[in-house]
């Protein structure tokens, strides 16, 4: 016996996706295959409107409306309730996309990509680094003789700009490069994805290898927040502040060898990615994308499984494994030389190269061998330097620029965090 009451109740239940207990019977629903022939069948294909966000107060409304049954006041208040929530998480979500342009035509060596800081905003090139926390820029602080060719951030040109008090940051990278100085908080936007008040570090001090690059004009630290230098209180990278307001907690690097590729934030673009994302568990600990690698190959060589723990690095340029793996790798090519002289790996540019293949759990990813002739020693040299170094006197492996390069790469900010891996 089918009573109005249950009939709302099967609705309600239908409504929020639960199977109800009475089976619904409303009517029959027309099937076929929606082209219209006299077959008697058809079917149409449910889509989603776009910016629908569902409401399952309304659907019982509907509901009672249909059947003539008075709306008690709570189911009105509710319908309005949802519908305020949902008008409220649609306008906080957003999503991203921005470009990573090589410094350098001629060969990766870093990658930059616009960012807007303050009112009225200030655009500046920043490089996108996974392996550190620290967003800091060229500033109106930083001495002119320091100073070549960078645009600066200018914080008393910006209205909302706010100083952070007592703050002070200095970091040291893995080449030595390095720069130190305070700390304002002001609206920061990349690829469309604004963070209002966001700490930018502005440099008061930078090495000499960041004054020479005239084309970076700071960086944005990617890593976990708890490498941030900021003293006495760490701050948050540009990720985690906008985490909360993406559709999706994640940002994917797509770079490319001589070419322009893109940061995306808060979603994964299919079309960017061939076959399946492999996705792996990420070492937070310190603060790194650190992930397990399952092993290598050398050119059409035999696989060697192996655990190869490393950081993806987009701040870094090559890639530096253990010395079994690069010795292996460059035993294979006519006059590679450990060059002192150089300062890594060397080969005559005639030379051919065997691409590089890195196990990611049970897939893997092929480095391509003309990512591996980085470039020549200077221009016109016969001596080329290759693109995978030894780590043994870094103490940690980088999955730099030469690998990455070659993969669509997700960095998953979710609980726990995930790094994924998929062909391109
Ligand atoms: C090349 N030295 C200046 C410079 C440009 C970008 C960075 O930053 C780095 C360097 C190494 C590792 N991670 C980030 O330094």
């Amino acid at each position: 016996m089918v009573t109005l009451a249950n009939l709302v109740l099967a609705t309600a239940l239908a409504a929020v996706g639960l199977a109800s207990v009475i089976p619904p019977k409303i009517g029959t629903t027309a099937l076929g295959n929606g082209h219209g022939t006299s077959s008697g069948r058809a079917s149409l294909k449910q889509v989603r409107r776009p910016g629908y966000r569902f409401n399952g107060a309304r659907d019982i409304y509907k509901t009672y409306l249909k059947y003539g049954v008075p709306v008690p006041d709570y189911l009105k208040n509710a319908v309005a309730n949802i519908d305020a929530l949902n008008a409220a998480a649609l306008s906080k979500r957003e999503n991203g996309s921005a470009a990573a342009i090589p410094i350098d035509p001629r060969f990766d060596i870093a990658y930059v990509t616009p960012v807007t800081i303050g009112t009225p905003p200030q655009t500046l090139y920043l490089d996108f680094d996974t392996g550190s926390s620290d967003l800091w820029v060229f500033s109106s602080h930083t001495p002119e003789s320091q100073v070549r060719g960078q645009r600066i951030y200018s914080p008393e040109k910006s209205s909302t700009a706010k100083l952070l008090a007592g703050h002070t940051w200095s970091i040291l990278y893995g080449d030595g490069s390095g720069s130190l100085g305070n700390v304002y908080t002001d609206n920061f936007t990349v690829g469309g994805v604004t963070v209002t008040s966001q700490a930018v570090q502005t440099a008061q001090q930078v090495s000499y290898s960041f004054t020479s690059q005239s084309e970076i004009h700071g960086l944005v630290g990617l890593g976990f927040s708890t490498l941030n230098t900021v003293f006495p209180n760490g701050q948050l990278t540009f990720f985690d502040n906008a985490k909360s307001t993406l559709d999706s907690p994640v940002f994917t690097a797509d770079l490319k060898w001589k070419k322009e590729g893109t940061y995306d934030f808060g979603f994964i673009d299919e079309t960017k990615y061939t076959g399946e994302i492999t996705y792996l568990p990420v070492q937070t600990d310190p603060g790194y994308w650190t992930f397990t690698s399952s092993g290598y190959a050398v050119g059409d060589g035999a696989f060697h499984p192996a655990s190869i723990v490393g950081i993806a690095d987009t701040g870094t340029s090559l890639t530096y494994l253990p010395a079994e793996v690069v010795t292996s790798y460059w035993g294979q090519v006519d006059g590679a030389v450990d060059s002192d002289y150089y300062g890594g790996y060397v080969f005559p540019c005639s030379s051919k190269l065997p691409s590089f293949t890195f196990g990611v759990g049970p897939a893997n990813i092929t480095i391509p061998a003309s990512y591996i002739n980085y470039a020549q020693i200077t221009e016109g040299s016969p001596v080329c330097f290759g693109g995978l170094q030894s780590s043994s006197w870094l103490g940690v492996n980088i999955w730099g620029d030469v690998a990455l390069k070659a993969a669509f790469v997700v960095f998953n900010g979710a609980n726990p965090p995930t790094i994924g891996w998929a062909k391109k």
